[in-house]
């Protein structure tokens, strides 16, 4: 039974996929409540209320996803979450067009004084003089990130008959085209823009952006707005700028400190907030909280999730294409791992054939996490092998060759210890399964699956008698049995299934025998 911790307000109806989950324990409770036990939590679905620090990772040892029913991740320390191999998954665009639209009622509010106007008239004042204010049409929107919300407010700006400036580092020159704006430098969007919109998520390039030497290069009379995250415009700068006049009205819906408290902004009559308001819609709400609780049940069932922040994203259909490999390299990572039993150095794999058109990184990762499995104590898993591999000095390569040795598709491993080398090779056959068909320079032919002994020998008469009266003196039953060698007389392999592991004994007895050079029980 999985155990998903529902910590913040997410919208009761969007969570059914869950509560339908015969599987899981859906508990709407707060990370504080003494009622919850932290330590039994499977998954946790936050908003931007619930800080998910390394500290409250370190009180949920069992934490295997972390959904986040909305757009932002900076109330998540990702890194932490990665390190001990727990996704991170969001709702991306669920409350686009509610922030959208909230930062444009936000925009038409501040430029003609609507809240102002709202409270003097509800006042019992009707001071029309007060309260003139200006048009959108014919302004320079300055648009700061040109994402799904950036592009969505662009959209509705033109059609105010707005001229709308961006500057977002990463917009292609298609994108500006089809969308109908200035591709511009921050400069020139803080020299020429009427009215500046950030929409950037918060990240350290993105905290305080808009600064005071920024604030220097607007034009007198400036708007400004924000909502995405407090401190994208920096808090302080805004108050001097506002304070002295320069910069004419802000419309902020967020705040560095959530809430802000007794704020130096909020005494500006000039200044028109919400309390995070953007995705604050029925509609918005129930997208975001269906998406991410059919992103953990699906995560449950064992399916690739869409939307994760830390793993790469794959869709159903590739996700079916890419199984079988992922499965095989899974093995190969974990043979590999009871063959060597030392610490290694390098892991080198290689791709070639139809496994090329695939996600190679993902299965990469895989054949990480198969070696790793019963090695270390942390869980290991496609989120944090890379990270896992190079905290333990192993320099991991990734190749695609046009050499298939005759398969229709071959992944090579190769783990490099000090003075030795061990490589394995796996093919996917259609309709047959995974094999091993390759293994220390010896050809081979096995089922990767079950209790396996390694043997590595001399190619005499009698070896594999000998190895067989020993297992026969022990009841023990062969199951399958391959051979391989390189040439007469010289070292040969055998790869020998059973229906139950070895025990200590018989493997004594066989490790003792003349001409045996080298052996490794493997289970997987
Ligand atoms: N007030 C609210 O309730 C809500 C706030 N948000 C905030 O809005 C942010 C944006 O959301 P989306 O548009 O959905 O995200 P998005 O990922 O689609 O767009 C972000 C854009 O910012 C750009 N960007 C990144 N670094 C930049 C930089 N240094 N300078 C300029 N541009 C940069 C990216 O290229 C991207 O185009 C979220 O990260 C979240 O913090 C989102 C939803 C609701
Ligand atoms: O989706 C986002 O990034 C938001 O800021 C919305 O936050 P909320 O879920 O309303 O606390």
């Amino acid at each position: 039974m999985y155990r998903v911790l529902v910590a913040d307000a997410i919208n009761a109806e969007g969570l059914q996929p869950l509560l339908d989950y015969a599987d899981a324990q859906v508990i709407e409770k707060k990370v504080t409540d003494t009622e919850v036990n932290l330590k039994e939590i499977d998954a946790i679905l936050v908003r931007s209320a619930t800080k998910v620090t390394e500290e409250l990772l370190e009180k949920m040892p069992q934490l295997k996803i972390i959904a986040r029913a909305g757009v932002g991740v900076d109330n998540i320390d990702v890194n932490a979450a990665t390190k001990r191999g727990i996704i991170v998954v969001n709702a991306p665009d669920g409350n686009t067009i509610s922030t959208a639209e909230h930062t444009f009622a936000m925009m038409a509010s501040l430029l003609r004084n609507i809240p102002q106007a709202h409270a003097s008239v509800k006042n019992l004042e009707w001071k029309r003089n007060a309260f003139v204010g200006n048009e959108l049409h014919g302004k320079a929107l300055g648009i700061v990130g040109l994402g799904r919300i950036g592009a969505e407010i662009a959209k509705r700006a033109k059609v105010f008959g707005m001229t709308v400036l961006v500057f977002d580092p990463f917009l292609t020159k298609e994108r500006a085209t089809s969308l109908n704006v200035q591709s511009c430098t921050l400069d020139e969007v803080l020299e020429q823009a009427d009215i500046i919109t950030v929409h950037t998520p918060l990240t350290k390039e993105t905290k305080g952006l808009i600064n005071e030497t920024a604030m220097k290069k607007t034009k007198k009379g400036v708007y400004f707005l924000n909502c995405a995250r407090g401190g994208i415009i920096d808090e302080q700068a805004l108050a001097v700028y506002i304070g002295n006049g320069h910069v004419a009205g802000a419309a902020l819906d967020v705040f560095e400190e959530e809430p802000p408290g007794e704020h130096p902004l909020l005494k500006f009559d000039n200044v028109i907030v919400t309390p995070h308001l953007g995705a604050s819609t029925k509609e918005a709400q129930l997208n975001v909280a269906t998406q991410v609780a059919k992103e953990v049940r699906t995560y449950f069932e064992d399916r690739p999730v869409t939307n994760s922040i830390n793993l790469p994203a794959m869709s159903k259909d590739i996700y079916e294409k890419i199984r079988p490999f992922h499965h095989l390299s899974k093995q190969l990572g974990s043979i590999l791992s009871q063959c060597v039993k030392e610490g290694i150095d390098e892991l080198s794999i290689n791709y070639s054939g139809s496994v090329t058109e695939l996600e190679t990184s993902y299965l990469t990762k895989a054949l990480i996490s198969g070696f790793f499995k019963n090695r270390i104590d942390v869980h290991v898993n496609e989120v944090n092998a890379l990270l896992t591999a190079k905290e333990r000095g192993i320099t991991v390569g990734e190749k695609i060759s046009t050499n298939s040795f005759g398969y229709a598709n071959c992944i090579t491993v190769t783990a490099k210890v000090e003075n030795r080398q061990f490589s394995l090779r796996g093919t996917y056959i259609d309709h047959y399964g995974p094999r091993i068909v390759h293994m220390n320079d010896f050809n081979i032919d096995f089922h990767p699956e079950g209790n396996l002994l390694y043997i590595q020998h001399m190619d005499r008469p009698g070896v594999i008698g000998r190895v067989g009266k020993i297992l026969g003196d022990h009841a023990i039953n062969i199951a399958t049995m391959q051979v391989g060698r390189k040439e007469i007389g010289g070292e040969a392999i055998m790869v020998l299934s059973f229906d139950k592991p070895l025990d200590s004994t018989a493997l004594q007895l066989l490790s003792e025998l003349d001409d045996i050079v080298l052996m490794n029980q493997i289970t997987l």
